[in-house]
């Protein structure tokens, strides 16, 4: 009977390959008859081939990425329900697929359907206690184009009690994707999602969703499924205003890079916090206490404050020389100036343009005058000529850029860092302790934390020049041609409903180098999005969640992190208080929603409740989850021989080949403090060459030496730490980092104490 189900399901699962198969060879014929288009010498049909070219050629892509798993369950209908619903008449089958993608026949008959319509919502949600109309649920597990295994699910409830009702989903297929060995790079888990991660989702797209959940709980998996899953059920709103993804660091954002493309989504902007100012890309963090200073809202004021010193009134009259004619400035045509131009609370830098101008006349007048009292005829008509004489004149120059200087976020940020009276002036209340943290070097390179202060001065100096005011306009009009010239193309190659407007605008605008959706918003600071997810999101200060609300003013989010994990000095201790510069003060009561995952995926009981325990034991607001599965190895600890580092990285080493006995395929994460990282490293690169690699690096090697901060998100099949005290005492959030470090491994953790100093 199991065998016969099993072919009955490959014969299935055959028709549907079949089936992706044809759409390929059409999408291959529909790309040939681009190719063969006689374009002659046009360069506007040619560009438009290219385009056309693109569009297919990304088609091809994306039914490739679906090939593996492409259907992975099946929804039996549960006959009575089944008869109270409007049944379609066509429909005389109770079973539905599921799988990556919607498949229909060559009538249209719906023979697949993507995971994420409604239909497919109970292959996810339906449980025993709340069947949802389904009979059964089975899950496809496959290798390859071949299912080799089917389990089921038959919803009875009669008999059922609470804890069977609230039993894992497809329990066989999580755990066999649960317990394979990871790759450096996350995987997608459409096939095995479960009902508390999918309700989360699905959930709407207006608002701001907070997700709150223990390691392992699936919040990043979740995130970027919910971005698959809005892109495909809000198309046409989201393709344009673009989704963006923030994550903690690059390395981070290496490990998530291939889930999104695997679920067929590429237009996703991703990027760490230290990539959200385009144009500069800031990897080095600040000590914490600088971090702290730096990610108060307080500095928002502060800049604000520092920009408007620089428009400065001279206290004295002063002597100008005009191309030879002297010139008095009295200081009051430069205040009347500044006050005029202030008047229309334009931005600091556009504001400077009707400053000038303002002073300009006021001093072609004056100076219209003077020649006149000289004797001289002067009319009307000679002013513009008197006008360009001032502009040009260098004492002018000098005495209008004094009282009113051109600044760029970069230049305003610098000074205030290397001008310490300056920035006396404009704290007074703070301690000169505090001052001096912010304290540096002009050409020092801007630290991640610096990166929403750029931002927020850009937002009061607004754009340097005309000259990109100009450019901007013109690439929104540029956008709007390109979307026009698609859509009379999309109609002239007869191809509608098959080939988005929006995507093709993107091919043009690419191969005429203008950017994609997704290029063009990661380079335009005001660009706003239609959705952000920010994982890792209890890490993020107050001037960051700033500049993330500037991003998105529709305050469409998704949210996810862990409290309890927040090792970033300048992070929040609530998601009320997290979320405060996002909402505002009064919306922080019904402004945002708060879900919670409770289930650990990742890591074994016996590891989790170690990182747990200790996480309580030092007073952190552990959100407590249940591990699916135990594993065979207990929890190593050893000591080194001594406490000199070239001892802890010997200890470190032994414990990696030991581990590497157990299972010489897994991936290892070996993470210690900044302080240890360097011996450690050279220790185990020296012993294990190419297989060893520093940071991101890592995640393409299978011995992966990091510190905890930037071992968050990821995970290994096994973690060696090094050095658990340093860990917990080496800054004040160390209790953080230390469960942060404790919960990235799926199997095995060995513990690395350094030896006492005789
Ligand atoms: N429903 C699921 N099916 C299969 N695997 C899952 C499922 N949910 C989560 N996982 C796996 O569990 C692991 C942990 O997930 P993820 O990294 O999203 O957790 P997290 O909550 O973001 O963890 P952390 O807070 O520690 O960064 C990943 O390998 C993920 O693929």
């Amino acid at each position: 009977m199991a065998s016969a189900e099993l072919d009955r399901e490959r014969a299935y699962v055959e028709k549907l390959y079949e089936r992706l198969d044809e759409l390929r060879t059409d999408a291959h014929k529909q790309l040939q008859r681009v190719h063969s288009q006689d374009v002659g010498g046009n360069h506007q049909s040619r560009s438009e081939r290219d385009a056309f070219a693109r569009v297919f050629e990304d088609r091809i892509a994306q039914l490739n990425e679906v090939d593996e798993r492409l259907a992975f369950g099946r929804l039996e209908s549960d006959a009575d329900a089944d008869a109270d619903r409007d049944a379609d008449p066509d429909d005389d089958t109770p079973f539905r697929y599921i799988g990556r993608i919607g498949l229909r026949d060559e009538n249209l008959k719906p023979i697949l359907l993507d995971w994420r319509v409604p239909q497919a919502g109970p292959f996810y949600q339906a449980t025993a206690a709340t069947p949802m109309g389904i009979r059964s649920r089975r899950h496809l597990l496959s290798k390859g184009r071949r299912i080799v295994k089917i389990e089921d699910e038959i919803f009875d409830s009669e008999g059922l009690t609470d804890d069977e009702a609230s039993q894992l989903q497809g329990e066989g297929a999580l755990m066999a994707s649960l317990t394979t060995e990871r790759t450096g790079r996350m995987h997608d888990i459409v096939a095995t999602i479960q009902a508390e991660q999918d309700r989360i989702i699905r959930s709407d797209l207006a608002g701001v969703l907070v997700v709150q959940g223990g390691p392992g709980t699936g919040k990043t998996a979740v995130a970027l499924h919910r971005a698959a899953y809005l892109l495909y059920s809000h198309r046409d709103r989201l393709k344009s205003s673009g989704v963006l993804v923030v994550g903690p660091s690059r390395a981070f954002l290496q490990y998530i890079e291939a889930v999104l493309p695997s679920l067929g989504e590429t237009g996703v902007v991703l990027a760490s916090v230290g990539q959200l100012y385009p144009g500069v890309d800031a990897i080095t963090e600040d000590e914490p206490e600088v971090a702290v200073v730096k990610g108060e809202t307080a500095m928002a004021s502060l800049i604000e404050r520092a920009i408007r010193s620089r428009q400065r009134v001279p206290a004295e009259p002063q002597q100008l020389d005009v191309n030879g004619e002297p010139l008095t400035l009295e200081p009051h045509v430069i205040a009347n100036a500044i006050a005029r131009a202030n008047e229309k609370r334009k931005p600091y830098n556009e504001a400077r343009v009707s400053f000038v101008k303002t002073a300009l006349n006021d001093l072609t007048r004056a100076l219209a005058a003077q020649l006149r009292s000289h004797g001289n005829t002067v009319d009307e008509d000679d002013y513009g000529m008197l006008r360009e004489d001032l502009r040009s004149a260098y004492d002018v120059k000098v005495a209008l850029n004094t009282a009113w200087i051109p600044l760029s976020p970069q230049k305003l940020l610098q000074d205030l860092y290397a001008r310490p009276q300056w920035l006396a002036e404009l704290t007074p209340t703070w301690s000169p302790a505090k001052r001096a943290l912010l304290r540096r070097d002009r050409d020092a390179p801007f630290t991640v934390s610096d990166i929403p202060l750029l931002d927020e001065a850009a937002e009061h100096l607004g754009e340097h020049n005309e000259r990109s005011a100009a450019l901007d306009r013109e690439n929104k009009q540029q956008r709007k041609r390109d979307i026009e010239n698609a859509e009379n193309a999309i109609r002239n190659m007869d191809v509608e409903g098959l080939v988005h407007a929006e995507d093709l605008a993107d091919n043009f605008a690419e191969l005429a180098s203008r950017g994609t959706t997704a290029e063009r918003a990661a380079a335009d600071r005001t660009w706003t999005y239609g959705h952000i997810v920010v994982d890792e999101a209890q890490e993020l200060s107050p001037m960051q969640w700033r500049l993330l609300r500037r991003r998105g003013p529709m305050r469409s989010f998704t949210i996810v992190g862990d409290i309890a994990q927040a090792s970033a000095a300048a992070s929040a201790s609530s998601w009320r208080e997290a979320v405060l510069p996002l909402v505002g003060r009064a919306k922080l009561g019904d402004g945002w929603r708060l879900e919670e995952l409770t289930v650990n995926y990742r890591t074994p009981t016996q590891i989790a409740d170690a990182a747990q325990q200790m996480a309580e034991e030092h007073g952190l607001p552990v959100t407590r989850s249940t591990s699916v599965r135990q594993s065979e190895w207990p929890i190593v600890t050893v000591r080194a021989s001594g406490a000199g580092d070239d001892v802890l990285a010997q200890a470190v080493l032994d414990a990696v080949t030991a581990d590497r006995e157990i299972d010489s395929r897994g991936t290892i994460g070996v993470i210690a403090t900044p302080a240890a990282l360097d011996s450690v490293f050279s220790a185990l690169a020296q012993a294990l060459p190419g297989e060893t690699g520093l940071g991101a690096v890592g995640l393409t090697r299978q011995v992966a030496v990091m510190t905890p901060q930037e071992a968050k998100g990821l995970e290994f099949d096994s973690v060696v730490i090094v050095d658990r005290t340093a860990i917990l005492e080496g800054s004040t959030r160390g209790a953080s980092a230390l469960y942060v470090s404790m919960t990235r491994p799926t199997q095995r953790l060995t513990i690395v104490e350094r030896g006492s100093s005789l």
